[in-house]
């Protein structure tokens, strides 16, 4: 039977659950002494407040009768009881069930209008001090301020936490900026972007060709190339873009353009072939790493024959003679403030990182060594012995500050900088521009820096090239490993992978040991093939679950990209079962059991370990892009998530932050970067030529440590292999680093 529309009203007595990102909450009502459920999404409430609500009764299978609100309206509390349990509820800081109690006493139903007219009459009653009385005012008027920005913002469909983000940051002065520049929301606040903030212009009335519109169109445009990997965008680039975004003319464009510069917030330089534009933070964190590169490049003067005599020691006692490169790169590291050592898989990086940690060590220098992911973090200190952290937590990220959305600070920069004598950094093919300008504000003049990295790999996910560019330029110390000494017998991954890299067309016949190439040409067969290898034939032979082989593809869309696989994948491997809860969201399915990926770096949502007991024993927050892991439980009482990451931490989504995580039985090679696996599986038949490169294929085959087995078609692992475009990315630091040693 349909649910018949009724009407509720009453004081909330109770508020059971509330989900502040989204505001769905479930609280109790009194209305003619009887008790009722409400469950509904409410943008503000407070025990004690009156609530007229439209909607429906229904049956919850374990929570009995609720009412589910569609509309309402909130009144504040007029009589004295709901004054009192207002007053009691916690709403109001330092005043408790007691203290509002003798409020209401003393005062009567005149309560709230004593609040507001004359709030210094507060500290009539026992226990209230004049200051205390005028901070129940504030924190009344407070409260009311936000109710009406919270109706007000709802007008544009903007709820839950972005609503007292909004709030928070402007105050009162929020209806001015909405009614007059939305767009500085989207400046202002992480979460609005410009689309939404042009959305709410719309509704405002906002003209399409004003001076504000283009001007946020056109950060907006820069911002959004950022996180494409560009540094910059040319002139021409930009307005293309911005015409077909703002549908506005060009003319209008231009003026904005210059207006921005004036205003410092673009920052427009003459490039080669014409005008370059920047977003001024991106501008100047390029110039700053190129400076702070070339201040750091000191030389130090050394006895090349006790250093001779410690490496012959070193030698011994790790019984490894290293080759004239890696020899030459512990040399280099002595010798110089800033050295790049890089090379392909099974070249010797780690063990020449493993010479110069031991030489240093034998001088008393204090080492730190990290990595840009937890991942790379975590095998640098397997491979070393020594702890190695994320980039991000050698730089002590900090706990963000209320209201500032989802910024942070790392605490340790110019001001507080590492206390180190030496820094070695691995997975430098990883590290964007932004963690290299953190990074480097953080190392003092006379801290040596030794950047290691294969600088074949695909580039960072965030912006710039860091590492190829840092290269490229010529000016600083780079050892190349060229000599593959990782050659186990009957393995061709290694081999592969340098031929790859080369130019080199491989053996696909099938004699290898760990190397395979399953010839098919459908898009349905493939994925039959791959599910048939996941699920049967690679665990028995590399010795692993399921869950730990990885599809990877290059591409997101179409028959063989990560979403259709996914879908595969997840109904071969953990299919629906009357035992595991699912959650649909964006048309996915989340089920308990499922492998999941993090897609955006998120500093501020917490994880914990536990231990054996269900104990907590350690708590962080940060979770990032591509940290991968299961779905442990899905609640939907307290509409949330549990992920279990690597390394046994828990972390909590709430259902509103879903958008953040994707199913990750197959993911793209972007996102693989920094992982390994012990066998990986990939589709190779056919898609945008400008993905089906040289490099995705070196990335992909690197990701493994015991099996690749590639399904599809050969010419085009031929054509991968023979394919060196890659897509560009606009990037100067090369040129800011050559610009700064004339
Ligand atoms: N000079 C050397 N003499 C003998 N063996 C070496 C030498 N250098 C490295 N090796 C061996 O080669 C293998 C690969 O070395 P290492 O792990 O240092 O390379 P890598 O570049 O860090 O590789 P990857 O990037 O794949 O992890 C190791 O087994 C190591 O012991």
């Amino acid at each position: 039977m349909a649910p018949i529309a009724a009407t509720v009203e009453g004081f909330v007595d109770r508020i059971v659950f509330r989900n502040d990102e989204n505001g769905y909450t479930i609280f109790t009502i009194i209305q003619n002494e009887t008790e009722i459920t409400c469950v509904g999404y409410i943008t503000f409430i407070n025990e004690g407040e009156f609530i007229q609500a439209t909607g429906a009764f229904t049956e919850h299978p374990v929570y009995g009768e609720q009412f589910l609100i569609e509309s309402y309206e909130i009144k504040e509390p007029e009589d004295a009881y709901s004054i009192e349990l207002y007053l009691g509820s916690g709403a109001i800081k330092g005043v408790g069930k007691v203290l509002a109690s003798r409020i209401v006493k003393k005062f009567g139903d005149n309560t709230f209008r004593i609040i507001i007219e004359e709030p210094e009459r507060l500290s009539e009653v026992k226990g209230i001090s004049e200051r205390m009385a005028i901070d129940i005012y504030r924190q009344f008027e407070e409260k009311r301020d936000m109710r009406d920005a919270m109706m007000f913002l709802q007008k544009y469909n903007i709820t839950g936490n972005l609503a007292v983000k909004i709030f928070k940051e402007y105050g009162r002065r929020m209806y001015d900026i909405i009614r007059e520049n939305p767009y500085k929301l989207a400046e202002d606040i992480t979460g609005i972007g410009f689309k939404t903030a042009d959305e709410i212009a719309r509704r405002v009335g906002i003209e399409p060709n004003s001076e504000f519109r283009i001007k946020a169109g056109i950060l907006y445009l820069l911002m959004q190339a950022n996180t494409e990997g560009h540094v910059y965008l040319p002139e021409t680039d930009l307005i293309a873009r911005a015409k077909s975004l703002l549908l506005s003319d060009e003319e209008s464009i231009y003026r904005q353009i210059t207006d921005l510069s004036l205003e410092k917030k673009i920052v427009v330089v003459d490039g080669k072939e014409g005008r370059l534009i920047y977003s001024s933070v991106f501008y100047y964190m390029e110039l700053n790493v190129a400076r702070m590169l070339h201040d750091l490049n000191i030389k130090y003067d050394y006895d090349q024959k006790a250093l001779s005599n410690r490496v012959a020691q070193i030698e011994e006692q790790t019984k490894t003679v290293l080759d004239g490169q890696q020899r030459t790169a512990v040399f280099e590291a002595v010798r110089n403030g800033l050295l790049i050592i890089t090379g392909g898989p099974g070249t010797g990086k780690t063990t020449t990182i493993n010479a110069i940690i031991k030489v240093f060590e034998a001088e008393g220098l204090d080492i730190l060594l990290a990595a840009p992911t937890g991942r790379a973090a975590k095998r640098m200190s397997e491979a070393t012995g020594y702890e190695a952290k994320t980039i991000h937590r050698m730089l002590e990220l900090s706990k963000l500050t209320q209201g500032e959305g989802s910024s942070f600070t790392f605490e340790r920069n110019e001001y507080n900088p590492l206390e180190a004598d030496v820094i070695i950094i691995d997975e430098m093919s990883m590290v964007d521009l932004g963690l290299m300008h953190a990074l480097l504000k953080a190392i003092s003049v006379g801290t040596r820096l030794i950047l290691v990295g294969d600088v074949n790999q695909l580039p960072s996910v965030g912006p710039g090239n860091v590492l190829k560019d840092i290269i490229n330029s010529h000016c600083f110390n780079v050892v190349m490993l060229t000599k593959i000494f990782r050659q186990a017998e009957g393995s061709d991954i290694i081999v592969n992978a340098h031929k790859i890299n080369a130019g080199e067309q491989i053996n696909l016949d099938n004699k290898s040991m760990d190397f395979f190439m399953l010839k098919r040409d459908n898009s349905a067969v493939i994925t039959a093939v791959i599910i048939n290898l996941v699920k049967n034939k690679l665990p028995k032979y590399v010795d692993a679950t399921s869950f730990d082989i990885q599809v990877l593809t290059p591409m997101k869309k179409g028959e063989l990209g990560v979403e259709r696989l996914n879908k595969a994948l997840q109904a071969a491997l953990n299919p629906p079962s009357e035992n595991k809860k699912e959650k649909e969201y964006n048309q996915n399915i989340f089920r308990e059991g499922d492998k999941v990926m993090q897609i955006k770096n998120n500093y501020q949502l917490a994880w914990e370990i536990k231990n054996n007991f269900g104990i907590t024993v350690q708590i962080g927050t940060g979770v990032f892009n591509g940290d991968s892991g299961i779905i442990k439980e899905i609640n939907f009482f307290s509409e949330s998530l549990l992920v279990e990451f690597d390394d046994n931490r828990l972390v909590e989504y709430s259902f509103s932050q879903l958008d953040e995580l994707e199913l990750a039985y197959a993911v793209t090679v972007h996102k693989s970067q920094g992982s390994e696996y012990p066998a990986i599986v990939m589709p190779i038949l056919d898609g945008p030529k400008l993905l089906f490169n040289r490099n995705i294929l070196y990335t992909a085959v690197t990701r493994a440590k015991r099996c690749v087995v590639i399904v599809g078609s050969e010419s085009m692992v031929k054509f991968m292999i023979d394919n060196k475009n890659e897509q560009s990315r606009y990037s100067r630091l090369c040129d800011q680093i050559r610009d700064m040693a004339l």
